[in-house]
């Protein structure tokens, strides 16, 4: 695998490094997610039923206070005020507890002038655009007779709340089964308050009416409860320790939904698509309504419940892949430059080496191959014409006279003329297999794989050094340097001695010399015929 190969496997191993990192913090985040939202859901579960205890509550003083009219057919302002007055100490969500009794339009006059003794000026009073006005003429009115507290309400005193149709409807509804039934969200500025909140009517009767037609025959009037919203949704709040939840509060009980409460900070409506926890949970139904709250955790509800370890595992771990990576990324630099360098002084001392064995192979005067050279060629040459049975030839050269030459030129010039025979032996030579080494002082062999007849290229040695004419002045054979050959050739078996190959050639050339030098003689076979044969005499 080269660098780039590995460098593109390091890169994806660490884009996977990084992104198991990130899935594995993702997938704590959302597990701890999924904890804040059951907690979320609890609280608002808890928020919830203090609500609805608290709704329940306030029906249960409506009940309390019916049960004095009750058990009384006349009560007065002074007990209502008292009773109310207990339950309002605890209850402060309560804008007023009323009693409306139901006067019919004969009784008004009378009833009018009973209720200006205790309070003056009395009179059963309507709702119109310019204000409140006397009450107009109808067949029974349902006033505020007497209200608590006082003070703050004091204007609502007369008050028909029947002159209103929605109002109307309800405390019709609520006779027929005498069961308390609460308005929706209804403005409370008659009240002088700013808040919205909503008024449930209670029915009390004369005896104890079991049929439809009793109840709207027997009815006395209703015990009126007028609550805040806001006070009650916020004590139900406060009740429970867990802060930062944003609610809204809204009533479902027909089609239409009407907001009743909510407590959601300025752009509430871009927090609730922001979110990705929002519950919306049903109230029981109380008084014929059926209200919800949607609920809503602030930023800071979430982070106080959110823990580092999702981001630490996510960021470490993609530190520690980033850093691993870098790491083997180090290394793998490393190994490559070590690996080049090893390339490098292997191709170096390789170099080294063949230099050497070149140099080993070579006759350091001449620059053709010495004697190891020869003898290591003659060996492969031998065991392949073995194998192949094919023939060689081998030629021994050697310079005549050549002490002589030294004596008279001196051994620099000795030098030179050997540089000279050896390079002219080589240029004699065209086939690339033919090897010819200096065998020692000044004798030369060429060695010829794959030739029977050694002749031809000996007598071409012969001449060619002949033909350089090199003088030569003290030599009795010729006025140049000349040379003797000895030749001999052989197609080897497993039988055959190299040892004594070499020694045909020598011995024929032994022979040339002995014959009177600058001549070619070749073995003939002396092994069996004991003879030799004087190919060429100069
Ligand atoms: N200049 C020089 N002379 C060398 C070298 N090697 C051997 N010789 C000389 O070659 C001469 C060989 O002499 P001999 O063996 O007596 O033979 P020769 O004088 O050539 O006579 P024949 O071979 O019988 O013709 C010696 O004087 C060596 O010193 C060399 O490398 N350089």
């Amino acid at each position: 695998m080269n660098f780039l190969s590995k460098y593109i496997l390091l890169i994806a191993a660490c884009f996977v490094g990084i992104g198991f990192s990130a899935y594995m913090g993702f997938s704590l985040y959302e597990k701890e997610s999924k904890v804040i939202e059951q907690d979320f859901r609890k609280d608002v579960d808890d928020k919830a039923a203090a609500l609805e205890r608290e709704i329940l509550l306030n029906i249960e003083v409506l009940y309390a206070i019916k049960g004095l009219f009750d058990s009384s057919s006349e009560v007065t302002s002074q007990e209502f005020s008292r009773i109310a007055r207990s339950f309002l100490v605890r209850h402060h969500d309560i804008q007023a507890l009323e009693w409306v009794p139901k006067v019919t339009s004969d009784q008004r006059e009378a009833f009018e002038a009973a209720q200006r003794r205790e309070s003056p000026g009395f009179e059963i009073i309507e709702s119109e655009v310019e204000g409140m006005i006397s009450a107009s003429q109808r067949e029974s009115y349902f006033p505020v007779s007497y209200v608590a507290p006082f003070i703050g309400n004091e204007q609502i005193l007369g008050y028909d709340l029947a002159s209103n149709e929605e109002r109307l409807w309800i405390m019709e509804r609520a006779t027929d089964l005498d069961k308390p039934l609460s308005t929706s969200g209804v403005s409370l500025s008659s009240y002088q308050s700013k808040q919205r909140g909503f008024i449930i009517f209670l029915p009390t009767y004369h005896g104890e009416p079991s049929t439809l037609f009793k109840r709207r025959e027997q009815l006395r009037g209703f015990v009126v409860g007028v609550y805040r919203i806001d006070d009650m949704f916020g004590s139900a709040i406060k009740r429970t320790s867990v802060q930062g939840l944003y609610f809204s509060l809204e009533d479902n009980t027909y089609e239409t939904v009407s907001n009743l409460y909510s407590n959601f900070p300025e752009g509430g409506t871009t927090l609730l698509s922001q979110t990705a926890f929002i519950y919306k949970k049903s109230l029981t139904a109380f008084s014929g309504r059926q209200w919800s709250i949607t609920a809503v955790p602030s930023a800071g509800y979430v982070a106080e419940r959110r823990g580092r370890l999702p981001y630490i595992i996510a960021i470490l771990g993609s530190l520690l892949v980033l850093l691993g990576a870098l790491y083997i990324y180090a290394l793998m630099r490393r190994s490559a430059l070590i690996e080049r360098e090893v390339k490098q002084r292997t191709h170096d001392l390789n170099e080294a080496k063949q230099k050497l064995e070149a140099l080993s192979q070579t006759d350091s005067l001449t620059k053709i191959s010495n004697r190891r050279c020869f003898d290591e060629s003659l060996q492969a040459c031998w065991q392949h014409a073995i194998r192949e049975k094919s023939s060689i030839g081998l030629i021994m050269i050697d310079i005549d006279h050549f002490k002589l030459y030294n004596d008279t030129y001196g051994h620099l010039a000795g030098d030179q003329c050997l540089r000279e025979v050896a390079s002219a032996l080589n240029q004699t030579l065209n086939r690339k297999t033919d090897l010819v080494a200096r065998y020692g002082g000044e004798e030369f062999v060429v060695l010829l794989p794959h030739t029977r007849d050694c002749i031809s290229p000996a007598k071409r040695c012969q001449i060619n050094i002949e033909q350089l004419a090199l003088p030569h002045e003290s030599s009795p054979t010729s006025e140049y340097v000349t040379v003797s050959v000895g030749v001999t050739s052989i197609c080897p078996d497993k039988c055959s001695d190299m040892q004594a190959f070499t020694a045909e050639a020598d011995r024929a050339l032994y022979q040339a010399k002995k014959s009177g030098r600058n001549r070619v003689q070749v073995f003939e076979h002396e092994r069996t015929e004991q003879a030799v044969a004087v190919v060429n005499q100069a």
